[in-house]
């Protein structure tokens, strides 16, 4: 068996983290095979409930789980980490946007940037799960100076995944028959859930997802908007924004980006843009991503028709005004 990893999830007292943090220390996300010190990062306010995570962690009685550090030092908390979970943020309200959150929790990710620069390993792997997430996840990149920028991104895999279920409940599928969703963009109501290069196994023959469903006005019109407002809808029936599908985003994005993706397959994460398909550059931008040995790469060469390159203008729009927004808000 390896040396321990250690891996920082911050807002460990809160709701995501409370399914998160038993998924990665059971071993689904670094493997079997990968034992694990867990570092938990919330603010000092929390660390009695905090203790509480930690009293359930051991009567887990994991066995991968070598050590577990409580703390509400973020010097502690990103001390040699191989791997960071950014969770800990305010989460949004029925009725407000995910930007409306920009105020309240973009210097957490300038603070959380900094602290990574300063003790984390430089092949750190971060994603940004406290929203906005893209632009939480820029902010953190640029107050990290001396990481690479490719160890940022922000997590759409939530949003993937919704897609995905979408598409095989209509297709009439079981999910394990539907892959290559992709979102472009924000994770925000203006992101981009495009199913037009997605792959549908139905009746024993694999399709696109045109074929397995025949709707053309369903994939453009209520299956997008779907998507896009999947997580105000979780608000208004849960009053409390999503944790356990957050939760297994988080560890599905982390996972293949430790394990890589297979032949075939690609998956969406918010990454420092290159520009690829018009999308702005220096915004963290949601695009499909193949990962070989822990590196990520755009997919490249898809073909994109007029009415989601409209829609992929906006957002990338909506990312560079989030931007703005957020430097004003931290120069301030
Ligand atoms: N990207 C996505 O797909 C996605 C999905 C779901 C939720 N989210 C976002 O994730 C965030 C967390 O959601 P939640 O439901 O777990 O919220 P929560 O309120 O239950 O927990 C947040 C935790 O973060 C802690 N925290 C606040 N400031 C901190 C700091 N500076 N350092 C460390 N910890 C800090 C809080 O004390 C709290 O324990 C929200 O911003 C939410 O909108 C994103
Ligand atoms: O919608 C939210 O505010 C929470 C999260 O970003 C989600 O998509 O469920």
């Amino acid at each position: 068996m390896s040396e321990p990893i250690r891996v920082v999830v911050t807002g460990a007292a809160g709701q995501i983290a409370y399914s998160l943090l038993y998924i990665i220390a059971k071993g689904d996300v670094f493997g079997p095979n990968q034992p694990l010190i867990l570092h938990l990062l919330d603010i000092p306010v929390m660390m009695d409930v905090l203790q509480g995570v930690v009293m359930e962690l051991a009567d887990c009685a994991l066995p991968l789980l070598h050590e577990v550090i409580p703390t509400a030092d973020p010097a502690v908390a990103f001390k040699d980490v191989f791997a960071a979970f950014l969770v800990g943020a305010m989460p949004r309200r029925q009725g407000m946007e995910r930007k409306d959150l920009l105020s309240a929790n973009v210097k957490i990710f300038k603070e959380q940037g900094e602290a990574l620069d300063n003790y984390a390993r430089k092949d750190v792997k971060v994603l940004v799960v406290g929203n906005p997430a893209n632009t939480n996840a820029l902010v953190c990149s640029k107050y990290a100076p001396s990481l690479p920028p490719e160890n940022f991104t922000a997590m759409t895999r939530l949003d993937q995944n919704r897609a995905r279920a979408q598409i095989a409940e209509k297709a009439g599928v079981p999910v394990s028959c539907v892959s290559n969703l992709i979102i472009w963009g924000n994770h925000s109501s203006t992101q981009v859930p495009d199913a037009s290069h997605a792959k549908v196994m139905k009746n024993g023959t694999t399709m696109s997802a045109a074929d397995a469903i025949q709707n053309d006005s369903w994939l453009k019109q209520e299956f997008v908007e779907t998507i896009q407002k999947r997580g105000a809808a979780v608000i208004a029936a849960r009053k409390m924004s999503s944790a356990m599908s957050a939760a297994n985003a988080a560890a599905d994005h982390m996972r293949s980006w430790f394990m890589g993706t297979s032949n075939d397959e690609f998956v969406c994460m918010g990454v420092m843009s290159d520009g690829s398909y018009g999308a702005p550059k220096n915004v963290v931008y949601s695009f499909p991503i193949t990962i070989k040995n822990g590196k990520w790469s755009i997919v490249q060469g898809l073909k994109i028709d007029d009415f989601f390159a409209n829609m992929m203008n906006l957002t990338g729009q909506e990312l560079e005004e989030e931007r703005k927004e957020a430097f004003s808000v931290i120069q301030a």
